[in-house]
């Protein structure tokens, strides 16, 4: 079976097809969408899974030996199997509960495989000598890998989460609670903000990151926003729209708001991890700035700091998952530094841009900062999911690389 689901390409949905989806379901009923999503499901994970299998399979022997992979391998074959189950079933009311309960499962069963899988590269980094072709094979392999998990996520999310998976006692409360209208708010489509207001996420990961510092350097820079709404630059000067305008300027984007925390909170972590050493000797700290800017195609997220910045030889490293690959601390390690990534934090930020045919950037002046800019799809219909496609070419990069 998984030879034949890997033989088919995944189907990317761009961000307005997740929200029309939704949308088509208010006209003909819940269940409607939730019968339209298990046919569209049951077949597309399958794909996604096996396309991501066939590729751990040809693995270095090195790594695919590793205990931790060997669990993350199993962990992908059970929950393909858990899928498989309801490759032919008749559509109704239990089976689609029961389908529902097991996204939930296969999602809880995945949750920590980004660590498990940073544990098999520790294991192998601990073991053997890994030389320049495994690490370039790794550094494909992970970028592909986390992706595809990325993916298959924000499809267990967008089901779960509309259909309110779980007993209909939760589903009844939760529609009761949350309903279709969030405190006027426009509503959230699953885990899609159709109005996300991007200064108010900048806001919200800049204090979550704040309080890492000043635990830790019992200070933190402050932070300068702005913003420029190119969108509405034509009608500026007309003074009798200004009113509206200056509530039309937040600049939204139908989005999802976790990928943009997670982005933003990593980006401010290495920004305020590089001031505070780098002057550390000074009372004062040089403030972050962050500029947000919309265009025709791309809304913009600049962050620029003064933490002395990287040199040109050391920027590659920072989104090596093997360079940064380390042994977690121990909670009894007094001493570590909270800003510090342990783990995959900018690489998978960049994953997360890169999902929606964004990206994430960093211009690093040596000696004096680094500006790290997000850029994000302006339209949610040019906002396609970029998946990794299991074929010749693929099979081969693998191949050649050995
Ligand atoms: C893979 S990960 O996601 O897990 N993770 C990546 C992140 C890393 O932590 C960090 C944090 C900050 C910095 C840093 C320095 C810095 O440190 N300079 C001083 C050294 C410059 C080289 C110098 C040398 O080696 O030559 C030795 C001093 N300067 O500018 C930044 C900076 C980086 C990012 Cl990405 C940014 O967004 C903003 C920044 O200001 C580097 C590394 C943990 C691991």
């Amino acid at each position: 079976m998984l030879d034949f689901y890997s033989q088919f390409n995944p189907s990317p949905l761009s961000i307005k097809q997740f929200i029309d989806f939704e949308n088509e379901s208010n006209v003909s009923g819940l269940s409607a969408c939730e019968r339209k999503s298990f046919i569209f499901l049951r077949k597309e994970l399958p794909v996604r899974l096996a396309n991501i299998m066939k590729e751990i399979h040809l693995l270095p022997e090195n790594l695919l030996n590793m205990p931790s992979v060997g669990i993350v391998n199993n962990m992908y074959a059970t929950s393909f199997e858990d899928i498989m189950q309801f490759e032919k079933v008749d559509v109704n009311e239990t089976t689609l509960d029961k389908f529902c309960q097991t996204l939930v499962k296969i999602r809880n069963r995945h949750k920590d495989i980004v660590e498990t899988m940073a544990q098999g590269v520790l294991e192998l980094k601990e073991s053997h000598d890994v030389d320049a072709q495994t690490e370039n094979n790794i550094q494909y392999f992970l970028d592909r890998f986390l992706m595809s998990r990325i993916s298959i996520r924000m499809l267990i999310n967008q089901h779960s989460k509309l259909i309110v998976c779980g007993s209909k006692e939760e589903s009844s409360v939760a529609a009761l609670l949350f309903g279709n209208e969030l405190n006027g708010h426009s509503r959230h489509v699953g885990s899609i903000d159709p109005s996300c207001e991007i200064i108010s996420v900048v806001k919200d990961a800049y204090e979550k990151a704040r309080l890492l510092c000043d635990q830790y350097y019992l200070a933190s820079p402050e932070l300068i926003v702005q913003q420029h709404n190119g969108k509405f630059e034509k009608i500026l000067s007309n003074s009798s729209f200004f009113a509206e305008l200056e509530r039309c300027s937040q600049i939204r984007i139908v989005y999802v708001p976790s990928h943009l925390f997670h982005m933003l909170f990593e980006l401010f972590k290495n920004s305020m991890r590089a001031i505070m050493e780098h002057h550390s000797s000074n009372a004062e700290y040089p403030a972050i700035e962050v500029i947000v800017s919309r265009g025709k195609e791309d809304i913009c997220v600049k962050m620029s700091d003064r933490g002395g910045g990287i040199p040109r030889s050391q920027m590659d490293h920072l989104f090596k998952y093997m360079y940064s690959t380390a042994p977690r601390p121990t909670k009894t390690d007094a001493h570590t530094v909270p800003l510090a990534g342990y783990g995959y934090g900018l690489p998978v930020s960049r994953l997360y841009a890169r999902y929606f045919h964004g990206d994430l950037v960093l211009q690093s002046c040596d000696g004096y900062g680094t500006d790290a800019i997000i850029y994000l799809k302006a339209l949610s219909n040019e906002a396609n999911e970029l998946l990794p496609i299991f074929n010749k070419t693929s099979s081969k990069f693998y191949r050649t690389q050995v």
